[in-house]
């Protein structure tokens, strides 16, 4: 059920003001740094906080003058928020159960997701004795059991510690792209986040929105210095093997799996522009264990103290950046149109998961 949202909201000084659509069964992350009004748009699509002015929409059916809890919303934020004096089953039956499902059935369905989860075993624990990414799991199933028409994440990972972040991104990854019918927004500081499960993002500051398109475009080519500093990285999308990543040309990106990344499954291999080295084209393969790969010089940008070359070419260099110093730059005669041979050390390239959507 696709989402159509048109928000005007006022709190105290602050004002927002921002419209976007999330197509069915696709992700839509909201990036933006503190105070920027992240928050406020999950408030408002919850039914948490009254707009000034809202035309919030799903599969056409208005949800801004409903109540809270006639909206048929799921909200997963960092918190698990699970009532302590219940069992993790009767935890996540308790979707189910506010609207309206019976006792038996309930916990029927609150099994079903606990399996899918990888929780089945906790089903009669207490919250309390479980770790932070196992309640998190419960959590997971929870928002999940209502069956929900769209799904409201509030930065779920940010709370986890490293170890248990990766398992619960690739959980959240799995469930997301089972459900062609459900939109998903999903609110985070973490570009791994966004690239693992959204689709698109929108970028906002001061309350408005200053970026918005397909997750690898914005992330990779970044406009604004917000979206810049937390992305401006390579991203070669693909799928992940043993030793790195498969491009849909055929070439190898060589680099080091994270814990997400599943063989045979969309991955994107993640690397900075400072791990890329520029050689004249003539050079032979300037050692080992590299990716080398033949580019020609699309733009130079002044970018602070370095120099940002884009790379244009055929396969997977295009629109790759590197930045070296400008006497780099100088001693190599680059310019729009030499061609030259990239090269990025394997241990500098990270394999993460990618939206199965994308
Ligand atoms: N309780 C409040 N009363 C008045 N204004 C508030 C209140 N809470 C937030 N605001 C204002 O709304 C703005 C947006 O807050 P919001 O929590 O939506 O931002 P956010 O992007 O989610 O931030 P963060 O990343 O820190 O969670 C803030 O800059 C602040 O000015």
């Amino acid at each position: 059920m696709s989402l159509h949202a048109e928000i005007e909201l006022t709190r105290g000084t602050f004002e927002l003001s921002v419209a976007f659509d999330v197509p069915a069964g696709s992700v839509l992350a909201i990036l933006g740094p503190n105070g920027s009004g992240k928050s406020s748009i999950l408030g408002c699509l919850a039914g948490l906080f009254r707009p000034d002015r809202a035309v919030i929409t799903l599969a056409g059916r208005g949800l801004h003058d409903l109540p809270a809890h006639d909206r048929a919303v799921g909200l997963l934020s960092q918190d698990p928020l699970l009532f302590p004096h219940l069992s993790v089953v009767d935890n996540v039956a308790f979707a189910p159960r506010s609207k309206g499902t019976g006792r038996a059935e309930s916990r029927a369905i609150a099994r079903r997701w606990l399996a899918e989860v990888d929780a089945a075993g906790f089903a009669r624990h207490r919250p309390g004795e479980l770790s932070g990414g196992q309640a998190q799991r419960v959590a997971v199933a929870r928002a999940l059991a209502g069956d929900p028409d769209l799904l409201l994440l509030d930065e779920p990972l940010a709370a986890l510690d490293v170890d248990a972040a990766p398992a619960i991104r690739g959980l959240l990854r799995r469930v997301l792209a089972a459900e062609p019918r459900r939109a998903t927004v999903l609110v985070t500081h973490d570009p791994l986040d966004a690239l693992a499960l959204a689709d698109h993002v929108v970028v906002l500051a001061g309350g408005r929105v200053v970026e918005r398109g397909p997750t690898r475009e914005v992330l990779a080519a970044p406009r604004t210095a917000f979206t810049a500093r937390i992305a401006g990285l390579n991203l070669v999308p693909g799928i992940a093997v043993d030793d790195g990543l498969r491009t849909a040309d055929g070439g190898l990106v060589s680099g080091i799996r994270s814990p997400g990344a599943v063989t045979g499954e969309p991955a994107v291999a993640v690397f900075e522009p400072s791990a890329v080295s520029v050689y004249p084209a003539e050079d032979g393969h300037p050692g080992s264990p590299r990716n080398t790969i033949a580019a020609v010089v699309g733009a130079l940008e002044p970018h602070g103290p370095v120099i940002r070359v884009r790379a244009a070419g055929t396969g997977w260099a295009d629109g790759l950046s590197a930045d070296l110093t400008p006497a780099a730059v100088a001693d190599l005669r680059l310019e729009p149109g030499v061609p030259v041979r990239l090269a990025i050390k394997a241990t500098a390239v990270t394999v993460h998961p990618a939206s199965l959507h994308a």
